[in-house]
């Protein structure tokens, strides 16, 4: 049977990189997506953006909405203090079957849990779940017009507290224009865009890091 562009990737990951060495996951992917078939992580360039906000923040808790195939949560879970725990939910068995491969590969499993669910229904119940009150850092990089509804609802959980941070993906390309006025217009966010480039392309893209405030 035709193999899946994720599985392609993986085995890319497990051709190229060293197992238990994140960079080299990182890289491989990179290599992957540039030079054989684009897919939709991150990437190298506002990955490194991404990296220098997780380092500033060098946050406790972490939560990313949109797994995919793990390549952000490899980037992020690489830089976080051993203590740290990164919860990542992804609502399609087939890419979160990928991803724990990858995050396995990396051997970043122990700071990583990998929830399959949609975060619709998950948000709600992180706290009870996994006995986590707030979260220093949110990465949003999955269905666009899901980063509103979803933000709100993080609000309304109580998952949000003064100087929690939220990065945002894409913001300009594919878009998520309603988040980006909500983020950019509340009193209770603190917003800033790093302009970049979508993934492996000239085009322009960037990234929204927004401040709660309480
Ligand atoms: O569409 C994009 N990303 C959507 C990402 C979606 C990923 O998040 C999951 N998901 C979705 N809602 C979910 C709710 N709950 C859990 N997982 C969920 C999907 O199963 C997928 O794994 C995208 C597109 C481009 N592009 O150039 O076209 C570039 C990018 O960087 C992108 O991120
Ligand atoms: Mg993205």
């Amino acid at each position: 049977t035709q193999s899946t562009r994720p599985q392609r990737l993986l085995s890319a990951v497990q051709k190229n990189a060293t197992r238990g060495n994140p960079r080299s996951v990182v890289r491989a992917i990179d290599e992957f997506c540039r030079h054989k078939e684009w897919a939709m992580n991150v990437g190298d360039e506002k990955g490194c953006i991404l990296d220098s906000i997780v380092s500033e923040v060098n946050p406790v808790t972490v939560l990313e909405l949109g797994t995919y195939c793990g390549y952000s949560t490899v980037r992020i879970a690489s830089l976080l203090p051993p203590n740290a725990k990164l919860i990542t939910l992804e609502f399609n068995p087939d890419f979160a079957a990928i991803a724990r491969q990858v995050i396995a590969w990396a051997g970043l499993q122990d700071k990583v849990q990998l929830v399959e669910g949609s975060s619709g229904d998950w948000i709600p119940k992180i706290q009870e779940q996994f006995g986590i009150n707030t979260f220093d850092l949110v990465f949003l990089d999955h269905w666009k017009d899901r980063y509103l509804p979803d933000t709100k609802l993080m609000e309304k959980c109580g998952l949000l507290r003064k100087g929690s941070v939220l990065v945002a993906d894409n913001v300009i390309c594919p878009g998520t224009p309603d988040y980006l006025e909500y983020v950019r217009s509340s009193p209770c966010y603190k917003s800033q865009y790093f302009i970049s480039h979508l993934e492996y392309t000239k085009a322009e893209d960037g990234l929204e890091k927004s401040v709660f405030l309480g």
